[in-house]
């Protein structure tokens, strides 16, 4: 059945009216689609111009509020094969417009029901370009976006209640509860566990499909067990909240880095392997969310746009001399890639798997391949 358009049951005429309201007192103004209630969170932007739907079910979007700066979202319905993870999780969802109709042959359902079905609140109509140049004057800062308390002072002291991102631990929210497999795609040549911080299906998928049979293991799982199952290589995942709440975990991944098994991390796993090797993580003013981040590999010059989602970033600094910084951000030189100088260890603080955002980044992935087959033929 071909469907040229899910129109949406939005209504102008019956619109609500709904309320974000920052930290600081700032107070954003619009009307309420999605689920109607209330949530707390850490508001953020991101720039990407397509892609919501993996933005949304991204899991290291847990405890924040998404602003999406293209001024139109929603205009391609959602679909369950775009899915990052099996649910969204992002707190509340911030636009400029929703479209009331999704015209795409892959639509399954309106923006809006799904995240009515989710019980995701979101505002629309608000100024979203005054929303983000405040966050990136101000910082990232928590918000509470309600439909159902028009009270701007009342609003404000729940932000004010709110947890704040640093020290805030999340990987509990959205890790696996139980291991599980996933095949290698065609030969499996490899196999690799992966911890799951709250990973999202593009990595296992770019892992697979590269001939790795894939053991998703929960992010407490000590480094004994994975040692038990004897892997070609480990994975760290993207996940969210702050890297320093992961102490417990850092002590595993140490001990896994000493073992010398290849290893590659990204984004929350970046950071957690910059912690294992003593490093230190700081929160960045407002973060990078988008697809669009000029990113400079300082070994070939080369430049890729990249697709970024973190609040946070590994301090050069605090890198002991045998871990070598590979990568840096070119809008605000932070630290975007590490290896290790002796040991097969490498990782990247952006989104190699993309979705949504650009390709370039895709070798990291044969990178890591790479390590596995040189770690395999020393061992023979
Ligand atoms: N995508 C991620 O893995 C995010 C890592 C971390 N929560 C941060 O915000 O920096």
């Amino acid at each position: 059945m071909v469907r040229w358009a899910l129109v949406s049951d939005m209504k102008a005429s019956e619109r609500k009216p709904a309320l974000l309201v920052l930290e600081d007192g700032r107070v954003f103004r619009g009307y309420a689609w999605g689920a109607e209630g209330e949530v707390c969170g850490e508001m953020v932007f991101n720039t990407s111009m397509s892609g919501y739907q993996e933005v949304l079910t991204d899991p290291s979007y847990a405890g924040q509020i998404v602003c999406m700066t293209y001024p139109l979202i929603g205009n391609y319905g959602v679909n369950r094969a775009d899915e990052e993870s099996e649910r969204p999780w992002v707190e509340g969802f911030v636009v400029r417009e929703a479209s009331r109709i999704a015209s795409n042959w892959r639509a399954e359902e309106s923006l809006d029901a799904y995240l009515k079905r989710w019980g995701i609140p979101a505002i629309e109509h608000v100024d979203t370009r005054a929303l983000v140049r405040h966050i990136r004057d101000k910082g990232a800062m928590r918000a509470c976006l309600s439909s159902i308390d028009l009270d701007e002072r009342s609003l404000l002291e729940k932000a004010r209640q709110s947890p704040p991102m640093e020290n805030r631990e999340l990987a509990s929210v959205v890790t696996t509860k139980e291991a599980y497999e996933v095949p290698a795609e065609g030969e499996e040549r490899f196999h690799v566990v992966c911890y799951d911080f709250g990973v999202k299906r593009n990595s296992l998928r770019e892992l697979a499909r590269l001939g790795c049979r894939l053991t998703v293991v929960p992010a407490w799982t000590p480094a004994s067990e994975v040692l038990r199952m004897r892997p070609d290589g480990v994975f760290l995942s993207n996940g969210p909240g702050d890297p320093a709440s992961m102490t417990a975990v850092v002590e595993e991944i140490r001990k896994l880095v000493q073992t010398g098994l290849p290893t590659f991390g990204i984004c929350f796993g970046h950071q957690l392997l910059g912690r294992a090797f003593g490093g230190r993580t700081y929160k960045l003013l407002f973060g990078h969310r988008g697809g669009n981040q000029p990113v400079k590999d300082l070994e070939t010059g080369m430049v890729e746009i990249t697709s970024h989602n973190h609040g946070f970033a590994v301090d050069a600094e605090s890198l002991p001399p045998e871990v070598e910084v590979t990568h840096v951000n070119l809008n605000d030189g932070c630290v975007e890639g590490m290896r290790h100088r002796y040991l097969p260890i490498i990782s990247v603080q952006y989104h190699p798997e993309a979705a949504p955002g650009p390709h370039d980044a895709e070798h990291h992935f044969r990178r890591f391949i790479e390590l596995m087959e040189r770690a395999k033929a020393a061992a023979r």
